[in-house]
């Protein structure tokens, strides 16, 4: 009896997934270049409401979600939302090859978070595996993407990811990038509440890394440009810089920031999209291959996004006072 209402709700599921396809395909016919968006580790904290956001953006025409446990319910959910994106839905290590083909934009926020006491460092043991394994993946099956890190710690995970991708000789040092816009978007948040402005409006670019003090917010070049000094300018860099931790002990155990970082994700991923369609003047920092500082081969700073495609993301870079492009 139960194996007989198994198999009806497989037949149901089965039925539901091409009806939902053949909709959504209906659906998107009409908009401009198509595009497929791929989250691994959809099923997470992360995951799932950047899936949801990503299923928003008119820009994706194909929202593929994989998950080493259990993404079907988060697609068939995500599914149902009225907007043309198709969505597929992947799970267990047999089904990644297939979510991956055809990729335009990977985002990856598969691996552990924080708990309280910990650093982004202590998740490099495991998250490097899962990193490298998905990695791997991405060069056999959608070598031409353009690789969105959110894993931590990203200082590490965005190296092992170029490591993996320079042996499988598919590294392009334009289309891999370390997701730093949470630490932008805090900057923003702050440095407006602080000095009265409307966030809309602000913009405060962030270089250098994504931990701790290797977070550098430029409140010498936000805009609109209000001074901060002395012991305010120290307590807004501490505040940006230990954002993370803010989130990790006020969570209290059970992870840490998952829908700021959804937003902030959705934003990055946006960028690319729109630097793949060709669009000018999208900038955005971002952990990429650098020659700024010697000693830094990665570095987070400002990038112009345009036309990946053709000739991959100019370096436009700000440290200290000036623009150096
Ligand atoms: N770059 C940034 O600014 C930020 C990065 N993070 C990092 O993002 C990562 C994810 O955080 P959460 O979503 O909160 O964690 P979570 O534990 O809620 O979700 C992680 C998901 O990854 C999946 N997963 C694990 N191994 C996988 C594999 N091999 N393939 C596919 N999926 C796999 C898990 O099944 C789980 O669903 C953490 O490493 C966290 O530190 C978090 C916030 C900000
Ligand atoms: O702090 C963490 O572990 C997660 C993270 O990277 C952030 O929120 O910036």
């Amino acid at each position: 009896m139960a194996g007989a209402r198994g198999s009806v709700v497989r037949s149901l599921r089965l039925v539901g997934q091409h009806v939902h396809k053949q909709h959504s395909r209906e659906m998107s016919s009409s908009v401009g270049p198509q595009r497929k968006v791929t989250i691994l580790g959809a099923a997470g904290g992360i995951g799932q409401p950047l899936g949801l956001l990503m299923k928003l953006n008119p820009l994706v025409t194909h929202l593929s979600l994989y998950d080493i446990a259990g993404t079907p319910g988060v697609a068939a959910d995500i599914s149902h939302c009225n907007t043309p994106a198709e969505v597929s839905g992947f799970a267990g290590d047999e089904d990644l090859g297939k979510a991956l083909e055809g990729s335009d934009v990977v985002i990856i926020p598969a691996g552990v978070p924080r708990k309280p006491g910990m650093t982004r460092d202590d998740l490099f043991k495991i998250n490097a595996g899962i990193v490298k394994t998905l990695c791997t993946a991405i060069s056999q099956h959608c070598p031409e993407a353009i690789v969105n890190m959110i894993s931590n710690p990203v200082n590490s995970t965005v190296p092992i990811a170029a490591e993996v991708f320079k042996k499988a000789g598919t590294y392009d040092p334009r289309k891999l990038f370390g997701v730093t816009t949470l630490d932008v978007v805090r900057a923003r948040t702050f440095y407006a509440a602080k000095k009265g402005l409307n966030v809309r409006d602000v913009d405060v670019p962030v270089v250098g890394g994504h931990a701790g003090i290797t977070i550098l917010p430029l409140f010498s070049q936000a805009t609109p440009y209000k001074p901060v000094e002395g012991d305010e300018l120290e307590a807004l860099t501490k505040r940006t810089q230990d954002g993370g931790t803010e989130v990790v002990q006020a969570k209290a155990g059970k992870g840490s920031a998952t829908l700021s970082m959804a937003y902030a994700g959705a934003v990055f991923a946006e960028a690319c999209l729109k630097g793949l369609n060709g669009e000018k003047g999208i900038v955005e920092c971002t952990y990429v291959q650098s020659s700024v500082i010697p000693e830094l081969p990665f570095f987070a700073s400002k990038i112009r996004a345009y036309k990946f495609l053709d000739g991959g993301a100019e370096h436009n870079i700000h440290v200290g006072p000036k623009v150096i492009s």
